[in-house]
């Protein structure tokens, strides 16, 4: 069997983005679910946006092997060392990617109203062409991109459990992603994003 046969490229103008839909199998993506769940200090942030200031909509962690802080929307985290199970899970990625990750920022999304705004993720710590590594667990959530200029170009998929969404090349200059809210009752999804800090 051809490991690496559900490989979907999106093709989406100026990006390289690849979807990995059964990266995990189901029994190893419940496993860590439950582990990160438990295992993981989630932390709250405040926000600014526009002069004020929010409470994050969604609980995070920074997790490395660098000792680096990653410092994002005013909000500088220090990182935790990395455990055994995300050490299993960067091990696993890093057989499809050029890079080796030093950094993971852990997102849970506790319910419907939790989300992550438009960006991108293009701070000056990730360099130039920067790798983004998403692992989704637990619940399906959808995953909007917009092209930062041409209006005309969006898309959006479903990001399943076990899933593996990589984005590289020039992904982070020319478009902006999101999670965004939904009214539908739905249950909690954790998220682990793979990075480089040099
Ligand atoms: O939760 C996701 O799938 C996206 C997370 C994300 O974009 C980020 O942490 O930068
Ligand atoms: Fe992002």
């Amino acid at each position: 069997m051809d490991l690496f046969s559900d490989r979907i490229s999106l093709h989406l103008p100026d990006s390289d983005i690849v979807y990995f839909p059964s990266f995990l199998t189901a029994d190893d993506a419940d496993f860590y679910f439950k582990q990160f769940k438990r295992q993981v200090p989630w932390q709250q942030d405040d926000i600014k946006v526009f002069g004020k200031v929010y409470p994050q909509p969604r609980l995070t962690a920074l997790y490395g092997n660098n000792g680096k802080a990653y410092c994002y929307a005013n909000i500088t985290m220090q990182p935790h060392e990395f455990t055994k199970e995300l050490l299993q899970i960067k091990t696993k990625i890093e057989k499809h990617t050029t890079v080796k990750f030093t950094t993971c920022l852990l997102n849970l999304y506790r319910h419907g109203k939790d989300s992550n705004g438009w960006h991108a993720d293009d701070e000056k710590e990730l360099g130039q062409n920067p790798v983004i590594a998403s692992i989704t667990l637990g619940q399906e959530r959808y995953f909007h991109l917009k092209h930062k200029k041409d209006k005309t170009l969006k898309h959006k998929m479903l990001l399943r459990h076990g899933s593996l969404l990589l984005m590289q090349g020039a992904t982070q200059h020319n478009w902006l992603h999101q999670i965004p809210k939904t009214a539908k009752p739905v249950s909690e999804r954790i998220n682990l994003t793979f990075r480089v800090i040099p």
